[in-house]
């Protein structure tokens, strides 16, 4: 183990597309791959960034805090978003007084909104990435679900299941709570599922919905209040042999790494409390993660290896070899901010567009949490015909962990 600690994947060296899987009759031929893709969010209440500020003061009755106004106008303007969607209406907040006092006892009204809200975005983009992939909902064998929006038992993922109609013996996870990286996180888990058990089709679902951490402009949580936004996305992941009818495969996931940054657990956070859940964002989450992108991605693209020499082994893919290597990939990294994303572009020395469907997600969508990384899969696979071979994909979150995954775009 290195100074910063690791988790692998089952240790696939990165070789080109041909089945790097240990042979067996129990283990799948080939990499997985994503099958089939689909986004969701909530239809009713679309909010223009330039009038979220004075909309959140005048609903939850705090125009006087004029100062407090001024300042999360300010932050607004910085975000890069130009629009969010939410699931909570202003109706509702009439009729609920108590999501915006900070005092109130709320958690049980918040859980109860969200306990069939969530599965039920959920529901809408697991249902575009079933009809891309082609074949029916009975044939999906595990689900692996993320959310931090939804708690109980039965839980969202179970919710799901039924919502779909997926077989009683569908092997279900649910990830909580692990915030913006629960989308890479849920994938990685996916890929291994689908090498490991040959013939699998794994469900990744994420939805998010911020009405468990809605809360008054006084309650400290200005900047999540400019970044957060709701939205589900879900991904079937499958590794060959591929049936008839299949959708072929999108982006190979061909390696998968995370790391927890030491010493950085103050720096995101969530807390739970009977008033609903408090965000923590430290304000040296970008430079935390500027700081440790580059390793975490040589990391990924060694297989895994936590030899820290940059030998250009057996394992690199030839773009990353050369000069500027870094821009032969393609970039699937999720938009948590704006000064995140511009952090990468200096560190990594990337091309502008490099980042351009990132930004763009998070212009049309904000930061959706574990959901939002499945919109810039969504988005780089329709300019699919203008991406290099090779691709890294980025999710950070509470820990700070990242998640890395390398992925390859099949011609
Ligand atoms: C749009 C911001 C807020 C401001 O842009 P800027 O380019 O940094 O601009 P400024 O440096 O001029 O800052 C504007 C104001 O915002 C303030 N500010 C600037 N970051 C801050 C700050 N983290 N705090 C509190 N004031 C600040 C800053 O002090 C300043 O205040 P003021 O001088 O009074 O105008 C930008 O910094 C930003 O997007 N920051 C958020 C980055 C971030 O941490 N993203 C989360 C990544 S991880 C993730 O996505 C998952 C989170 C998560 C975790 C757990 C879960 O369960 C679920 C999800």
């Amino acid at each position: 183990m290195g100074s910063i600690g690791t988790a692998n994947g089952n240790g696939n060296g990165i070789g080109h597309g041909s089945a790097p899987v240990a042979a067996g009759r129990q283990h799948a031929e080939g990499p997985a791959a994503m099958l089939g893709i689909g986004t969701a969010n909530p239809t009713g209440v679309e909010v223009p960034q330039n009038v979220f500020a004075e909309n959140l003061f005048r609903v939850t009755k705090s125009d006087h805090l004029t100062e407090l106004q001024q300042k999360l106008t300010r932050i607004c303007e910085k975000t890069g978003i130009d629009k969010r969607h939410f699931h909570l209406t202003e109706e509702t907040l009439v009729a609920h007084p108590e999501l915006y006092d900070h005092d109130a006892q709320s958690l049980d009204n918040r859980l109860a909104m969200t306990v069939d809200a969530v599965p039920k975005l959920a529901q809408c983009a697991a249902a575009k990435a079933i009809a891309e992939w082609g074949r029916p909902a009975s044939e999906i064998t595990h689900l692996v679900f993320s959310t931090y929006s939804a708690w109980g038992a039965p839980s969202a993922d179970l919710r799901l299941a039924t919502l779909l109609g997926l077989r009683p013996t569908v092997s279900r996870t649910i990830l909580s709570l692990h915030g913006c990286y629960g989308g890479g996180r849920a994938l990685g888990l996916a890929r291994e599922l689908a090498e490991n058990n040959r013939g699998a089709r794994v469900l990744v679902a994420c939805a998010e919905i911020t009405l468990v951490c809605f809360g008054g402009p006084d309650g400290g949580n200005l900047v999540g209040h400019a970044l957060f936004g709701d939205g589900a996305g879900a991904v079937i992941v499958g590794a060959g042999p591929f049936r008839d009818g299949e959708q072929s495969p999108i982006f190979e996931m061909v390696h998968a790494t995370q790391t927890t940054v030491p010493k950085t657990e103050h720096a995101l956070g969530m807390q739970v409390s009977g008033s609903g859940v408090d965000f923590h964002l430290a304000i040296q989450v970008p430079t935390l993660i500027g700081q440790n992108v580059e390793r975490c991605l040589l990391h990924a693209f060694r297989g895994g290896d936590d030899d820290d020499n940059d030998d250009g082994g057996a394992h690199l893919p030839s773009p990353l070899s050369g000069n500027g290597k870094w821009n032969d990939l393609f970039w699937a990294v999720h938009p948590g901010g704006r000064p995140i994303l511009d952090n990468i572009d200096m560190v990594l020395k990337l091309e502008p567009e490099k980042l351009a469907a990132s930004r763009h997600v998070l212009r049309e969508y904000g930061n959706m949490s574990g959901a939002t990384i499945v919109f810039v899969l969504d988005e780089l696979r329709r300019r699919r015909s203008l991406l290099p071979e090779w691709g890294a994909m980025l999710a950070f979150g509470p820990g700070v962990t990242i998640e890395t995954m390398v992925l390859r775009c099949p011609r």
